[in-house]
């Protein structure tokens, strides 16, 4: 099929990508010249594991291009896929949806011939309907179709879960539209692994709005269980580990630690919750409400860790921060939980040094005031803290980690804020280890090269 992407970031280049890798012919329309240029060259202007291997594929192989142009796109496809982003507003007060409405707008008197745009944006409930006057009010032909098929990636995982997605969701109105869906992801469905759920418009979108509040809430209920363990000297990793055996529970996406942070749950929290409250449905706005303040909460409770590991004050205090990027796997910073410890540490008088394997270039940019090191040794250089921010295996599943940054550091102290570090290799090494809701494990055995703390 004939397919266009248009707004090629981290959502629109993976899904180019993996629609070329379907077999379609796709042109990728990114409005940033600088982004189009790498793209066109095979190259992602992020980190997502194996992305740039298939667009170096499929950008040679000529199934792949990219323009500049929405022209090109209207010219070439059969089918326009809108990925552009929906940040949100700067007052907070839902998204800003002047991307989805701009692309929209500039596209449809383009078309010449039918065709169907599938919206993948997140949106809150109310846009499709707001966008299906625009198409009703600016098409030049007949037959132009509207779907909303909202995105389940994950960042670190976005090329196995667009090829190997779960479920497909769309909400239409029409059969040319839900022939046009069914045809593009034919090669997904035939495997019979994905589920397509065919709904109506604004179904789809509080879905996608609710599985996002769902995967923040419980990421909180597991944050607000370890605010617990820190009262009573329970351990919040055994508590959940308890929980998730129970199949109606599980045990995945309920790993405590600093909160949810990156491109998507914050922001479309902020975004449901606000209209959520605009619709009058106080108990659900209620329920989200403290959802983010359990989150936000986290933040200062891993400040405050770092500074009673330290023993009592940041000020002076050189931290080595292992970790920039919001989660493991990506280079993505938006909204990075690591990034706001740096920031507040530092408010504190502590000196922060970071490394993260694949995210400085995007953090330095971020926070310039922080300090950036290439390697985590030499960021742990001199450190009298080193904190894990981000769960990198280089760091948590590194079994010569311990060892080695213990002969770098000034005191052998690790604060791990994402609780994802196994602390028995740690402590045997020497060190002190701190994490959020759990007990301080101590040294096993006296530390050979630096003085004991915390
Ligand atoms: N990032 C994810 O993992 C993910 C997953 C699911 C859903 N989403 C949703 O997908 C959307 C995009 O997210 P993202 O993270 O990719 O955002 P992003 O900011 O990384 O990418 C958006 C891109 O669209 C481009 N753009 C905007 N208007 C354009 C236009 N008229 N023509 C061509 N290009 C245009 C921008 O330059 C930018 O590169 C958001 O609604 C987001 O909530 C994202
Ligand atoms: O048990 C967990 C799982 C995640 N996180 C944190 O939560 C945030 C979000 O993580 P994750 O959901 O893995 O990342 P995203 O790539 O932002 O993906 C979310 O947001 C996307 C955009 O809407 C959706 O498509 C995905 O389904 C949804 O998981 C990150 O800061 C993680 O460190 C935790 O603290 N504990």
């Amino acid at each position: 099929m004939r397919v266009s992407v248009i707004g090629c970031g981290h959502l629109g280049t993976s899904h180019a990508a993996a629609m070329a890798e379907l077999g379609h012919d796709v042109i990728g329309v990114e409005q940033d010249p600088e982004k189009c240029r790498a793209l066109a060259a095979g190259r992602a202007p992020f980190f997502e594991t194996g992305l740039d291997e298939l667009l170096a594929k499929h950008t040679a192989g000529g199934r792949l291009r990219f323009s500049t142009e929405l022209a090109a796109a209207a010219d070439h496809a059969e089918l326009h896929f809108v990925a552009v982003g929906t940040p949100l507003r700067p007052d907070g007060q839902g998204y800003d949806v002047d991307q989805v409405v701009g692309a929209v707008r500039s596209l449809v008197p383009l078309l010449h011939r039918p065709c169907t745009i599938v919206g993948k944006s997140t949106v809150t409930v109310g846009t499709v309907t707001r966008l299906q006057a625009i198409v009703d009010q600016l098409a030049n032909v007949p037959g132009v179709e509207l779907v909303w098929n909202p995105e389940f990636l994950r960042e670190g995982h976005a090329v196995i879960d667009t090829l190997k997605p779960d479920r497909i969701l769309a909400g239409l109105s029409s059969t040319a539209a839900r022939k046009a869906l069914e045809e593009v992801y034919a090669p997904i469905l035939a495997r019979g692994e994905a589920q397509l759920i065919i709904t109506d418009p604004a179904t789809a979108e509080v879905a996608k709005s609710a599985a996002n509040a769902c995967l923040a809430a419980k990421i909180s209920f597991a944050n607000a269980m370890a605010e617990v363990c820190e009262l009573t000297g329970a351990d919040v990793a055994e508590v959940t580990r308890v929980l998730g055996i129970d199949p109606r529970i599980g045990p995945l996406g309920m790993r405590p630690g600093i909160g949810y942070g990156g491109g998507c749950l914050p922001k479309d929290l902020a975004a449901f919750t606000h209209r959520v409250k605009e619709l009058g449905a106080v108990r659900a706005a209620g329920l989200l409400d403290a959802v983010e303040a359990v989150n936000q909460g986290r933040l200062e409770a891993a400040v405050e860790l770092v500074e009673r590991a330290a023993g009592g004050t940041l000020d002076g205090v050189r931290v080595g921060l292992l970790g920039a990027a919001f989660k493991a796997g990506t280079s993505d910073v938006r909204d990075s939980p690591a990034l706001r410890l740096a920031d507040r540490l530092h408010l504190r008088g502590a000196t922060v040094v970071i490394h993260d394997p694949q995210a400085l270039p995007y953090a330095q940019r971020a926070l310039p005031l922080a300090q950036y090191r290439e390697t985590a040794l030499e960021a742990a250089a001199d450190a009298d803290l080193l904190v894990i921010g981000t769960e990198w295996p280089e760091y948590v599943a590194n079994p010569q980690l311990p060892s080695a940054a213990a002969i770098m550091v000034r005191r052998l102290v690790l604060v791990d804020v994402r609780t994802a570090v196994d602390p028995a290799p740690w402590s045997a090494a020497g060190w002190s280890v701190w994490q959020l809701g759990r007990p301080v494990s101590r040294p096993t055995v006296p530390p050979a090269t630096a003085a004991p703390a915390g």
